[in-house]
C-alpha cells in the first residue's frame, strides 16, 4: 500500500482523468442547455437521488439551517470567516492608480470587480462549509455585487450557515456538471455568471473546462493532493497525519512524500498504516493511498526539482532548514512550512485560501484570491507636450503598418492650430 513511485508515472497518471468523463459531461451540459430547470431536477434525481420541486433555496431555509448546526461549529465558522477575510483584505488592489511616467504622459490601472460570479461548493462525499467561505469571501472583498452559489442537493445545513455568514443570499441546490452548466449557460431560475470558481470532483472540473467559452473559470481544482518534502529530521507521525488528511477527501486524492531518507519513508509508511487503521474514512483513504507513495531524492536540491515537476496542490516542507527549500519552490498551490503547520491550518482557519489548482496545474495557476474576481483596464492621459514627445513614433509605426488613419489621429492634433481644449491634469 505504501511504496516507491516514479515521478513520470505519478505526474502523467494524474492529468489523464478529465478526458475519461468528457462524453457523459457533454451529455449533461446538452441536457441543461435544452431543458433548463427541468433538466436540473431530473439530473438531481439521477445522480443525487433527491427529488426537488425547485432548485432555489429561500431565506427561510437559510435561517432554519442554524437550528441544525451545533452552536460551537457556527462560532468556529464565524472565527474562520474573520481570519479568511483578514488575509484576503490584504490582497485588495487599489481601485485606480495613475503615475506620470514622463512629462505629459500619465499612465495607470483601474481595477473593477466582476459583476456576477458563481461559486461551486462541493457536497458529494462530505459537507464543505469551509469551501463555501473560501469561494465567496474573496469575491465579496473584491466588491462583486452578485455572488450566487450552487451545492449538491439536499444542500447541507452547514453549507447554508457558512454561506449566510459569508453574506451570500442567492443559493441553489444543484451539484456536479449540471450545476456548472446552469451557472455558465443560465436556466429559468439561474442567471448566467461571468466567472465560476470552486473545486469539485472530476465531473465538476471537466464541466468547468468544457464551458470556458461561456464563463471564465478559476482553474481546475479537483481531488485533493499533497506533496511533502522531508528529511530525516521530520516527525513521521506528523507527515503521515498530513498525508491521511488529504487522502480522506476522495478515492482519487493523491499524496506523495519526497524524502532524502529511505528509513524515514518506511517510518512514514508504518505510521500511515497505524493511523489509518481506525480512521472513520479508512475506505476512502485506502483507495487514495493506491494513488500515493514516496520518491527518494539524492539530496534536497533534487527533492525541490521533483516537487516542482509534480506541482502539487499542497506542499509541506518538513526539513531542518526549510527556507532554502522554500526559496527553490516554483510550482505549488499553497506551501506549509515546519512541524507545527499542518495543511489543515490552510484548509480551515489560518486565513489562506484552500481552493487550489490540482493535477499539476499549480505550474500555471495561482490559488483562489481576490484578484480572481477583478479585472483591470489600463488608463492613459496625455497632454499636448506628452503627445508631441511620442507623436513621431506613433506616426512612423502606423505608416509602416499601412494604417494611415492611426497616423492622422495624431497629426490632426499636433499639426492643426491648438483648439480651445484643456488636457486633464494640466
Ligand atoms: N482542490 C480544491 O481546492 C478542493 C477543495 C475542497 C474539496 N476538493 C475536492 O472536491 C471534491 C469533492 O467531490 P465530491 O464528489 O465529494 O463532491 P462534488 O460536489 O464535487 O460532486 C458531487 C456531484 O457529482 C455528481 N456525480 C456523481 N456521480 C456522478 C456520475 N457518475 N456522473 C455524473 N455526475 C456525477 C453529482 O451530481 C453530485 O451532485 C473532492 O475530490 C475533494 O478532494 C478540492
Ligand atoms: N484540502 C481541501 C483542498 O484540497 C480543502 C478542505 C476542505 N475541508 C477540508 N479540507
Ligand atoms: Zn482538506
Amino acid at each position: 500500500m505504501w511504496s516507491a513511485v516514479d515521478v513520470e508515472t505519478w505526474v502523467s497518471r494524474r492529468t489523464s482523468r478529465l478526458d475519461e468523463v468528457h462524453g457523459p459531461v457533454q451529455e449533461i451540459i446538452g441536457k441543461v442547455k435544452s431543458g433548463g430547470d427541468a433538466a436540473l431536477i431530473e439530473l438531481s434525481e439521477k445522480f443525487d437521488k433527491v427529488h426537488l420541486d425547485s432548485v432555489a433555496v429561500d431565506e427561510d431555509a437559510r435561517e432554519a439551517a442554524y437550528d441544525q448546526v451545533d452552536a460551537k461549529v457556527t462560532e468556529c465558522l464565524v472565527e474562520a470567516e474573520a481570519r479568511i477575510s483578514r488575509f484576503h483584505e490584504l490582497q485588495l488592489p487599489r481601485g485606480l492608480w495613475l503615475s506620470e511616467v514622463e512629462p505629459g504622459i500619465t499612465l495607470g490601472v483601474k481595477t473593477t470587480p466582476l459583476s456576477r460570479v458563481g461559486a461551486y461548493v462541493p457536497g458529494g462525499r462530505a459537507a464543505y462549509p469551509s469551501t463555501a467561505l473560501m469561494c465567496t469571501i474573496p469575491a465579496r472583498i473584491a466588491g462583486v455585487p452578485e455572488i450566487c452559489c450552487c451545492s449538491p442537493p439536499p444542500i447541507q445545513p452547514l453549507t447554508l450557515v457558512a454561506l449566510d455568514i459569508a453574506g451570500v443570499e442567492e443559493i441553489y441546490q444543484c451539484g456536479g456538471a449540471q450545476a456548472i452548466a446552469a451557472m455558465a449557460l443560465g436556466t429559468e431560475s439561474i442567471e448566467p455568471v461571468e466567472k465560476i470558481v470552486g473545486p469539485g470532483n472530476v465531473y465538476v472540473t471537466a464541466a468547468k473546462m468544457l464551458l470556458r467559452e461561456y464563463a471564465e473559470i478559476d482553474f481546475p481544482a479537483g481531488p485533493s493532493e499533497i506533496a511533502v518534502i522531508a528529511d530525516e529530521n521530520a516527525v513521521p507521525s506528523y507527515v503521515a497525519a498530513d498525508i491521511l488528511a488529504q487522502a480522506e477527501h476522495d478515492p482519487h486524492a493523491a499524496c506523495v512524500l519526497i524524502t532524502t531518507s529511505a528509513a524515514f519513508a518506511d517510518e512514514v509508511g508504518a505510521e500511515i498504516k497505524k493511523q489509518a487503521e481506525n480512521a472513520p474514512r479508512k475506505e476512502i483513504m485506502a483507495q487514495a493511498l493506491k494513488n500515493s507513495g514516496y520518491i527518494l531524492a539524492g539530496d534536497l536540491d533534487e527533492a525541490v526539482a521533483i516537487s516542482n515537476a509534480v506541482a502539487p496542490e499542497h506542499l509541506s516542507i518538513q526539513v531542518a532548514d526549510p527556507l532554502p527549500v522554500l526559496g527553490g519552490i516554483r510550482n505549488a498551490g499553497s506551501i506549509f512550512v515546519g512541524p507545527y503547520t499542518p495543511v489543515a491550518c490552510g484548509d480551515y482557519a489560518s486565513g489562506t485560501n484552500h481552493v487550489l489548482p490540482t493535477a499539476g496545474y499549480a505550474r500555471q495557476y495561482s490559488g483562489l484570491n481576490v484578484h480572481h474576481f477583478c479585472k483591470t483596464s489600463s488608463v492613459q492621459m496625455l497632454s499636448r507636450e506628452g503627445l508631441e514627445s511620442i507623436g513621431d513614433i506613433i506616426e512612423t509605426l502606423a505608416t509602416a503598418e499601412g494604417l494611415a488613419a492611426h497616423a492622422q489621429s495624431v497629426d490632426v492634433r499636433l499639426r492643426s492650430a491648438k483648439p480651445d481644449c484643456k488636457a486633464p491634469l494640466t
